[in-house]
């Protein structure tokens, strides 16, 4: 790979400031070849000095005659983009995996779904890991095709400006009305409802890079949970006996059958470790757990163990964290 190759970044908008998710991609592109972001609407002033800040070199706006949230018209879009690139990053995102997995079959392009890192290989080859399975096998993916396509889990490096600022330029790439309604290929979207996420309600847990998640042992009480990640600012989850119990909500449910995380920091309090919950977190780079039984498996998988009471832990770390912080 050549410093010239292009890196595509794939933002899903660029009207406000950019998430720490995208700005990480944007630092992973830079290591991969010259940076430009593609986006479905235009760039907003403060967003692209923030671009600049991260050293990306061209910004690109896909004008859509017809409905980029259609994965089919997204993916035909980013066509006349992908020409001559040596590969396009996006988050892990369902929408993002469909779209990137429709450019593969346009495209010819290799595809690796749900990296945790990605790095150059070999004779400008690019390579993905990624944890599957249930935790249990980590594997390398070597992309050989002239453009590799990734769809990369959040908090898989830190986001960092560049050392050499640029100032970005920017293009509008039209995709005419025939097109996209081809692409659509018979669909109409009828109706579309983002469901904004609620600040005061921490971050989402999917991006979070910090987590504290509760499990059978709260006995339903998750006040010490939400205490400790309010003072670390970070997302509450769970499992899945909590949600069957009807103690939290689904959507906080980490695991096999719920959200796949890798934050920085994941803090599981009163959870034993079965494999389906495993499966969910193990990726993550510090693992602490808190729990009563000294032979509980998650101590096996956890990098700092505390045995204890989670309610006399919790409380206590709270005020450790809050204390130093001021
Ligand atoms: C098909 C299938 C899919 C599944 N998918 C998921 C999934 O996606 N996510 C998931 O999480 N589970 C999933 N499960 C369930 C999973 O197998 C376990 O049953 C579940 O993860 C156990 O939850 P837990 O750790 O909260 O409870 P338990 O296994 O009961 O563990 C509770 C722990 O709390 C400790 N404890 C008790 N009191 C305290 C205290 N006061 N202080 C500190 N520690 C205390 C105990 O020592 C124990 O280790 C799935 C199961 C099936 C069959």
């Amino acid at each position: 790979m050549t410093s010239t190759s292009t890196a595509l970044v794939l933002v899903d908008s660029l009207a406000e400031p950019l998430r720490d998710a995208d700005l990480e991609l944007v630092t992973i592109a830079r290591d991969l070849g010259v940076v430009a972001v593609v986006s479905f609407d235009a760039p907003a002033p403060a967003t692209l000095d923030q671009l600049g800040a991260y050293g990306v070199a061209r910004v690109v706006e896909l004008a859509v005659d017809g409905e980029p949230h259609l994965t089919g018209v997204a993916a035909q879009a980013l066509t006349h983009v992908t020409d001559g690139a040596r590969v396009l990053l996006a988050r892990a995102t369902f929408a993002h995996k469909e779209v990137l997995a429709r450019l593969a079959l346009l495209s010819g392009a290799g595809l690796v779904i749900d990296a945790a890192q990605v790095r150059e290989g070999d004779g400008g080859s690019v390579v993905g890991a990624k944890r599957v399975f249930a935790g249990t096998w980590d594997l390398v993916c070597e992309v050989r095709t002239p453009l590799a396509l990734l769809t990369v889990r959040p908090n898989s490096v830190r986001p960092s400006e560049a050392s050499d600022p640029t100032t970005p330029s920017v293009e509008k790439v039209d995709v005419p009305a025939e097109e996209a309604s081809a692409a659509a290929g018979g669909v109409r979207l009828v109706s579309r409802t983002v469901h904004e996420i609620d600040a005061e309600a921490g971050p989402a847990l999917a991006e979070a890079a910090y987590v504290v998640a509760g499990g059978r042992g709260t006995g339903g009480d998750f006040a010490p949970v939400r205490e400790l990640a309010d003072a670390l600012g970070a997302a509450v989850g769970s499992t899945r006996d909590c949600v069957d119990e009807g103690w939290i909500e689904h959507d906080t449910q980490i695991g096999q059958t719920g959200v796949t995380i890798s934050p920085r920091l994941y803090i599981g309090a009163g959870i034993s470790g079965a494999p389906h919950h495993r499966g969910g977190m193990q990726a993550s780079e510090v693992i602490v757990a808190v729990n009563s039984d000294p032979e509980c498996p998650i101590f096996e998988i956890c990098d700092f163990a505390v045995v204890g009471d989670l309610a006399t832990v919790l409380p206590q770390a709270a005020a450790a964290i809050r204390e130093r912080r001021g």
